[in-house]
């Protein structure tokens, strides 16, 4: 259920071939019927995975390597559905959350249930979860509450909406950062130009795609990157040293979550397009 991804020094990783940055840095698998799938990440030790109730409910727990009783002891959680109508059930209490509805999970809530509407159109939860030190309130995220932040252009094929969900700007979270980026129709590049923020790591999901869809995610320091090819519903480890940016074939949506020294969205090193190697 909970599988370990220790960290790769960014010196090593000038030298890793596509299968070794895939088995280093690539999550799939994800979203297997009435399954839950876990990747924990030695790289501030953020969680990220998929919840898929289908025909029964399932349940969060905590496995040997986060020892704790329960999941949520010492950590704190970051819902978004990208699926149907789900509900997840928090201490007894029920969320309803629709397509791109999110949930913040604050530390110290113990029996967290995931539940589908309707086994038809099932519910998929993509989650993030962080070590948390304060149990902050749980909090429903719509869309609509969360922060947008509109970047790119159509002249840079990167015209996007950047909504902020368990963000200062919504929501407190201990260290957790976590929201969606919409691209505008013909606009392919997120993130473009490229940054890094050695503060914090980042993972990327990217979802909505077609099953011959790709994405061109380039990862790695400024002056050595590499790509990794990424399809529907696939995620990315991006460590601190690495940029995070993608370039589609055709149309996709990404979930981006972040953990580390600190919260501060706009103190990314933003790279210029000409220092690119
Ligand atoms: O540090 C921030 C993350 O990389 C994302 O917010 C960036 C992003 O979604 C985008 O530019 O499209
Ligand atoms: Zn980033």
């Amino acid at each position: 259920m909970l599988e370990i991804r220790y960290a790769s020094s960014n010196k090593d990783a000038k030298g890793y071939d596509t299968s070794r940055l895939r088995e280093e840095y690539h999550i799939g698998g994800l979203f297997q019927k009435d399954d839950v799938k876990l990747v924990y990440s030695h790289i501030d030790r953020m969680i990220a995975g998929s919840v898929c109730p289908v025909e029964k409910a399932l349940k969060l727990e905590a496995g040997k390597e986060i020892g704790a009783e329960y999941f949520l002891e010492r950590r704190e959680l970051g819902v978004i559905n990208i699926g149907g109508k789900g509900i997840v059930v928090l201490d007894g209490q029920e969320y309803e959350l629709d397509k791109k509805d999110g949930l913040y999970v604050g530390m110290g809530i113990k029996d967290i249930i995931f539940k589908s509407i309707d086994s038809q159109n099932p519910a998929k939860f993509y989650i993030n979860s962080a070590p948390a030190h304060v149990a902050y309130p749980t909090v429903k995220i719509n869309i609509k509450d969360a922060n947008p932040v509109h970047l790119g252009s159509e002249k840079e094929l990167n015209k996007r909406t950047i909504y902020q969900y368990v963000h200062p700007a919504v929501c407190k979270s201990c260290q957790l950062v976590m929201g969606m980026t919409l691209l505008e129709e013909g606009s392919v590049w997120n993130t473009m130009p490229a940054h890094t923020h050695d503060r914090r790591m980042e993972v990327y999901f990217y979802f909505d795609m077609d099953e011959d869809a790709m994405v061109f995610h380039m990862m790695g320091e400024p002056q050595e990157t590499r790509h990794i090819i990424m399809r529907n519903e696939e995620a990315v480890i991006s460590p601190s040293w690495s940029i995070h940016s993608g370039v589609g074939t055709k149309k996709y949506t990404f979930i981006w979550g972040m953990a580390g020294e600190n919260q501060t969205f706009t103190d990314m090193d933003h790279i210029d397009n000409r220092d690119l190697l």
